[in-house]
């Protein structure tokens, strides 16, 4: 059985002041397997980021259900973390109390909560910095902090909403190549959105493309190159074929969605 089964999800937003209503996202359907890792990749406006977010329960569905084992999504919950491009680390918390704050919310010993949060600093390669603030961390270091935050809840899936589009290319790499890591020790579900066709296959299982605005699923890819993966894969044959597989199924939507604003 999936862990998580989209039916028949779409979202309609309502115009503003007696505008149209903008359909930002048609019915939908997906199934997501426990530990699968799923990238989404789509034109600008297609419903990404309105998907991620009714299965994050922070925006409602106006047609269809999300199931997660078998139980609706009615709201957020510690059951998902999620990930946002835009840097949301607490500014009057240090990296260790980010990383601890929904240990803390949950009531947990210190000992324990004091154990988890040091291995996530460890996992994320930020042994040294666990009294700093948020303000004194480069892009990446508080992103490397929101993945910890968002895993150290242990949550069933892990929701990563262009969490690298603000970082340079270098760092892009570096945490495409952390995360995947993580995955491949600790297996977890992931939903991770971007706009970049070599960051989706390169982390993926499945690849699911959307159409441009009002999204829908175009493909699913899977991609079977083997793990664990190191980042020289990018120049490998097999992963050059998939690269051009995606920007065909893309391209055309890229065209469309600019074309209609
Ligand atoms: N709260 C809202 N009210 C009205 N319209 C909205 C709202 N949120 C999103 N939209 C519209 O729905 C469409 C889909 O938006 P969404 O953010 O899901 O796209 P996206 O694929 O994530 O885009 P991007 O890649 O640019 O982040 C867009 O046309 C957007 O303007």
């Amino acid at each position: 059985m999936s862990e998580l089964v989209i039916r028949g999800v779409s979202r309609t937003f309502p115009g503003v002041r007696g505008g149209q209503p903008t359909l930002a996202l048609q019915p939908t359907d997906l199934d997501i397997p426990k530990n699968d890792f799923v990238t989404v990749l789509g034109p600008s406006g297609c419903g990404k980021s309105t998907l991620l977010r009714i299965i994050a329960g922070l925006d409602f569905p106006s047609t269809g259900t999300v199931t997660l084992e078998g139980r609706d999504v009615k709201g957020p919950g510690a059951d998902r973390g999620m990930v946002f491009q835009s840097y949301t680390l607490f500014p009057w918390l240090t990296v260790r109390d980010n990383i601890a704050f929904g240990l803390r919310e949950k009531g947990m010993a210190e000992k324990e909560k004091n154990e988890i949060v040091a291995s996530y600093v460890a996992k994320v390669g930020l042994r040294g910095f666990e009294n700093h603030w948020p303000k004194q961390l480069s892009g990446g270091m508080q992103q490397r902090t929101a993945i910890a935050r968002a895993l150290a809840n242990n949550p069933k899936i892990l929701l990563l909403d262009e969490p690298f589009g603000a970082l340079d290319n270098q760092t892009r790499g570096l945490m495409q190549e952390l995360l995947l890591g993580i995955w491949e020790r600790e297996q977890k579900t992931v939903i991770f959105v971007t706009h970049d066709i070599e960051e989706a296959v390169f982390m993926a299982s499945r690849v699911v493309t959307m159409t441009a605005r009002p999204g829908k699923i175009k493909s699913i890819t899977p991609v079977n190159l083997p793990h664990p993966r190191h980042y020289t894969i990018k120049a490998s044959p097999e992963f050059s074929e998939l690269r051009l597989k995606l920007t065909e199924d893309i391209r055309s939507e890229a065209i469309a969605a600019a074309e209609h604003g």
